[in-house]
């Protein structure tokens, strides 16, 4: 069954929706197929599936990216519920350095995000109980884990949020600007995979 994407402004981001087979029973979806990626010309080794759950609406994590050598592609969905799920462009040199996609990812629409390495990501909780499940290509790498500021002026990232209702950890509400770091990502014109 040939994989539904959508390509996005920002190099090598998709929004990737999965069939799924529906019956009396329910459903069957292929979530992850790396055939049918690489026939998309992406080949990306995942060695870890993360999932995380925000119990309230209003949850913002972000906007994280870990740094090489432990830098991660990453493919989002949701299990339950709805998240706005935005990816940030942080490599140097790139045309589209510091513009950002915004997709809704819910367990109704099954739309997942292809997030490649060079990129921030983050997302928000529309529903309480929301369950996301993602994979990544790299091991979890605390000394290489970084963020950005979810409200960094020079993004213009509209959450659709009123920021004080906004749920934040400690630590994403002291990440830097993008202005004030150097990004250790750097535009490739022509990457692998
Ligand atoms: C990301 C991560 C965290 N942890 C631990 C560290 C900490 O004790 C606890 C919660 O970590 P965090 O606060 O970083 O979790 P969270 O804010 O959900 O971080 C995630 O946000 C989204 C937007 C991403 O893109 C992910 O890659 C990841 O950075 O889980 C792991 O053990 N393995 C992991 O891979």
């Amino acid at each position: 069954m040939p994989l539904n994407i959508t390509r996005h402004d920002l190099q090598g981001v998709l929004t990737v929706t999965p069939v799924r087979h529906a019956d009396a029973r329910g459903f069957f979806s292929e979530t992850w197929n790396a055939a049918q990626f690489a026939a998309h010309g992406i080949r990306t080794d995942f060695v870890q599936d993360n999932q995380s759950l925000s119990r309230d609406a209003g949850v913002l994590r972000g906007l994280h990216y870990q740094a090489p050598p432990a830098a991660q592609a990453k493919l989002v969905r949701v299990l339950r519920g709805a998240v706005l799920d935005v990816v940030v462009d942080i490599r140097r040199g790139s045309p589209t350095f510091g513009q950002h996609v915004k997709v809704e990812l819910s367990a109704a629409n099954w739309a997942q995000i292809y997030v490649p390495e060079g990129f921030a990501h983050g997302l928000l909780s529309l529903e309480p109980d929301t369950e996301v499940l993602y994979k990544v290509s790299a091991h979890y790498a605390p000394a290489q884990d970084a963020g950005i500021a979810w409200d960094d002026p020079a993004l213009g990232i509209d959450w659709g949020w009123p920021a004080e209702r906004l749920i934040l950890s400690e630590k994403d509400r002291h990440h830097p600007r993008l202005a004030d770091i150097t990004s250790p990502f750097v535009f490739d014109p022509e990457p692998v995979g």
